[in-house]
């Protein structure tokens, strides 16, 4: 099946877009968390969301094996969005996991996937060039991923001011 790739910046309305393309389908419906709740603002963040998602979506929440994860519920029929990649970079790179094959792996995934996916990320390469050296080598590990990522999805999205713009497919 299909991926399609949403790349937009923090609170661009990237989700709520990637949600109603999910919903726009009759597939059974996966959400794939990789955030975790590190905090009560966030834990009532996630409350919201999994109430505004209703019954009719599964959630996983998986920080780091994303792919084995998307493995264990591909299967025809379904729909899996993902939400989002630049936090499962973050917890990769707190646990120093090897980037580059998680990487490869995920973006080799794609194309074999049975399953629609929806993949949701944060564009994080625009602003100046930050100080702090873990916050450089994030930039550039997302920039590389989302390259990989784009490369085989069908279809890309930049989500800006909550308007889509799309890119590819
Ligand atoms: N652990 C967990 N995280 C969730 C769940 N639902 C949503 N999230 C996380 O919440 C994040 C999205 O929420 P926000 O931070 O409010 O939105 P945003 O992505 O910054 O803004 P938009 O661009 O508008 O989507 C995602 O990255 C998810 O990882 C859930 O059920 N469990």
């Amino acid at each position: 099946m299909t991926a399609t790739f949403i790349l937009g910046g923090v609170r661009s309305g990237k989700s709520r877009f990637a949600e109603s393309l999910v919903t726009a389908t009759g597939l059974e419906r996966h959400y794939i968390a990789t955030g975790r709740a590190w905090d009560e603002e966030m834990q009532a963040r996630i409350a919201q969301h999994k109430a505004d998602r209703g019954p009719s979506w599964t959630t996983h929440e998986e920080p780091l094996d994303l792919v084995g994860k998307l493995g264990a519920i591909d299967g025809e029929g379904r729909i899996v969005l993902i939400d989002c990649l630049t936090l499962w970079v973050t917890n990769l790179m707190m646990e120093e996991r090897e980037m580059a094959a998680e990487f490869a792996a995920l973006a080799d995934f794609l194309p074999a996937a049975k399953a629609r996916l929806v993949i949701v990320s944060n564009e994080v390469g625009l602003g100046i060039v930050p100080e702090n050296r873990m916050a450089r080598e994030f930039r550039d590990h997302a920039g590389r991923l989302h390259q990989m990522i784009a490369a085989n999805a069908a279809e890309v999205y930049f989500i800006a001011a909550g308007l889509p713009l799309k890119m590819k497919g």
